[in-house]
């Protein structure tokens, strides 16, 4: 089977439902944030979450890791299938997205943006939310990255508030109802 790629807005819910979807087939699993975490301290040797690594480096700095990262992931995917969870902005880093497109069924985690909002809100503003409105600089984030990743994906699967295992069955039901079969 083709390795499976999940894009979409932040606090969608991609890293928890790859874990559960890459269980579920018996695929190994792997998140693109994650490799940006692994290749940064293999070369700095300071371990840092990805928030602090977008403020370090900057838009241009993290998109050059997170390209490296997407390359890495997409040879791994080359040799053995597997479930890859992106970060929520791939869509504006086309090297990134275009490298995981070549290897796998991209398949976009849509949520309305107020419950993506408050998820956010939640775990304290990014970077890029900062300002005077953040909800509005999320709303039109959203209305650009929705855009975005709808004309990418092979399929969209609208997570209604699910997540982890309930996410991952809806995905698979989707994958399986587009013709992407298990084997
Ligand atoms: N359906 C949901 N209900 C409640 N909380 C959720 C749901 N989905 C995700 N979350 C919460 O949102 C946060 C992000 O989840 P997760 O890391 O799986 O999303 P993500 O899409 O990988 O996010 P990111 O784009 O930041 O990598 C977590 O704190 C998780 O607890
Ligand atoms: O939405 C974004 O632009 C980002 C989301 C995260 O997953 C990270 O990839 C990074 O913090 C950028
Ligand atoms: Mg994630």
């Amino acid at each position: 089977m083709q390795s499976i790629v999940l894009v979409g807005l932040k606090h969608v819910g991609k890293t928890s439902a790859g874990v559960a979807l890459a269980r579920l087939l018996g695929l190994p699993c792997f998140d693109v944030d994650e490799e940006v975490v692994r290749i940064h301290e293999a070369e700095t040797g300071t371990r840092r979450p990805v928030r602090e690594i977008y403020r370090l480096l900057g838009k241009e700095g993290f998109q050059d890791l997170e390209r490296r990262a997407a390359r890495e992931l997409a040879a791994r995917a080359r040799l053995r299938p597997c479930v890859i969870a992106t970060g929520g902005g791939i869509c504006d880093n086309p090297g990134a997205l275009s490298a995981l497109k070549e290897v796998g069924v991209v398949v976009y985690l849509q949520e309305e943006p107020h419950i993506l909002f408050e998820r956010i809100v939640e775990g304290g503003l990014p970077p890029f939310l900062e300002g005077p409105d953040p909800w509005e600089a999320f709303l039109a984030l959203y209305e650009r990255r929705h855009q975005a990743y709808l004309s990418q994906a092979h399929v969209v699967v609208r997570a209604r508030g699910t997540w982890e295992d309930e996410l991952a069955r809806s995905i698979l039901a989707a994958l399986e109802e587009h013709g992407y079969a298990r084997k």
